[in-house]
């Protein structure tokens, strides 16, 4: 790399950071010093407020008001206020998203609820056969306990292979591995043309882009909260049901805090209307009031403007890669397209694992995804354009 250039990409990434209106908000995280972190899209930054948030909880709320804080500290309707504040980031009207439970938990109930939703006579499950191992082996499971048949087809031909045979359809918005984006209106608008429900995993969307539930008329859809909505390592996820199918939702899961009447404790279950439908057991209230709390770093965030900063970001990092790693030693797998790009980008390159490791060891922290891509995922409440530029610059140092 000549000094020109050196200048030109350091200057260029000073004014679009002295221009982000975002830029502010990464005083909402804490971070460690001297780190640039881009795997965001694995486990989510900590958010200031966090820590005080979570001593409140166990000293005050459990070590002082114990048993009442059920009522007196709002534990028992956490899963649905703290899902009603997710909502807006997925396009979701309140009282559709229920907190609680793995995405693995969640993705069983809503394929098994959606088998059980769909019309008689319909024969076969579609499920991306590029998704994130979870997704495949609980469609799996769901497809035969619910007497389907099991289809894995790619994304870029599930559209062509729905038809008046399938009943449900699982996709990911973003794919894990390769940050591809797919189509969830189009894809979304087929399924329900061949009289199917459609199921989305936003793990890697939610937070990130707008997604648009409701715009779109999506069937039921489940993420994490642990990426890019920062609520923590085992932080619990979410169940959206669209609010014209939650009266005849039969979920495989019917624990008593998804009873009609809890505390009646009665043999014969009765479900409970609206959202609560979709609660098991107890909630994970330590886990889960972390989350309500990380949820404060969106306040006044526009998800628009997110996605205009990670496209901003991810088009930077790949001409800083461009410019900086000599031709030839890495290959880029995430879409040029903007219609067709997550919030990560992926880079294909021999000996992965090796380059990541060093990577982290110079204080850049991306992952890798086997056999062969690196990964850095692109936060814009927290990740700046220089950041991106030392990225990309100390891989290029790496490849000498
Ligand atoms: C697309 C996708 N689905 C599901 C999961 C994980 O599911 P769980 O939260 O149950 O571990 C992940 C990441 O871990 C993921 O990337
Ligand atoms: N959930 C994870 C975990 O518990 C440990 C390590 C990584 C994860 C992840 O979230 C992986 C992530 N879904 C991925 O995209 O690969």
């Amino acid at each position: 790399m000549s000094d020109a250039m050196l200048t030109d990409l350091q200057a260029r990434a000073a004014r679009l950071d002295a221009e982000d209106p975002l830029g502010k908000h990464r005083e909402r995280f804490t971070l460690p010093d001297g780190v640039v972190y881009l795997d965001g899209n694995s486990l989510g930054a900590l958010p200031a407020g966090v820590p005080g948030a979570v001593a409140d909880v166990v000293g005050r709320q459990w070590g002082e008001l114990l048993i009442r804080s059920w009522d007196e500290s709002g534990w028992w309707t956490a899963p649905e206020r703290i899902g009603d504040r997710i909502a807006p980031l997925v396009g979701a009207a309140p009282g559709q998203v229920t907190v609680g439970d793995s995405t693995s938990v969640n993705l069983f109930k809503a394929l098994v609820g959606a088998a059980r939703l769909a019309a008689p006579g319909r024969t076969r499950m579609l499920v991306d056969a590029t998704t994130f191992p979870t997704d495949g082996y609980i469609a799996a499971s769901a497809a035969r306990m619910t007497g389907l048949e099991l289809v894995p087809v790619d994304p870029s031909e599930a559209a062509g292979a729905m038809d008046e045979g399938t009943a449900v359809v699982l996709l990911n918005h973003v794919d894990y591995r390769t940050g591809r984006l797919h189509d969830l209106p189009a894809l979304t608008a087929a399924a329900h043309a061949a009289g199917a429900l459609i199921v989305w995993d936003l793990c890697h969307s939610a937070g990130a882009l707008p997604v648009g539930l409701d715009a779109h008329a999506v069937d039921l859809a489940v993420g994490c909260t642990y990426k890019y909505l920062n609520g923590g390592p085992g932080a619990p996820a979410y169940l959206y049901v669209a609010e014209r199918h939650q009266d005849a939702f039969d979920s495989p899961l019917p624990g008593w805090n998804s009873h009609a009447e809890p505390f009646a404790m009665t043999p014969q279950y009765t479900p409970a209307r609206g959202a609560a439908r979709a609660r098991v057991g107890t909630p994970d209230i330590l886990s889960m009031l972390a989350l309500e709390s990380a949820l404060d770093a969106w306040e006044g965030v526009d998800v628009e403007a997110v996605r205009a900063k990670s496209l901003a970001l991810t088009d930077f990092f790949l001409d800083c890669v461009a410019a900086y790693v000599p031709p030839g030693l890495v290959e880029v797998v995430t879409p040029q397209a903007h219609a067709e790009r997550g919030s990560q980008v992926s880079l294909r390159t021999a000996d992965a694992r090796a380059v990541m490791t060093e990577l982290i060891s110079r204080g850049i922290v991306g992952d890798y995804r086997a056999p062969d891509v690196l990964r850095f995922g692109f936060t814009p409440l927290y990740v700046g354009f220089a950041d991106a530029e030392r990225a990309a610059r100390t891989l290029g140092h790496i490849f000498g």
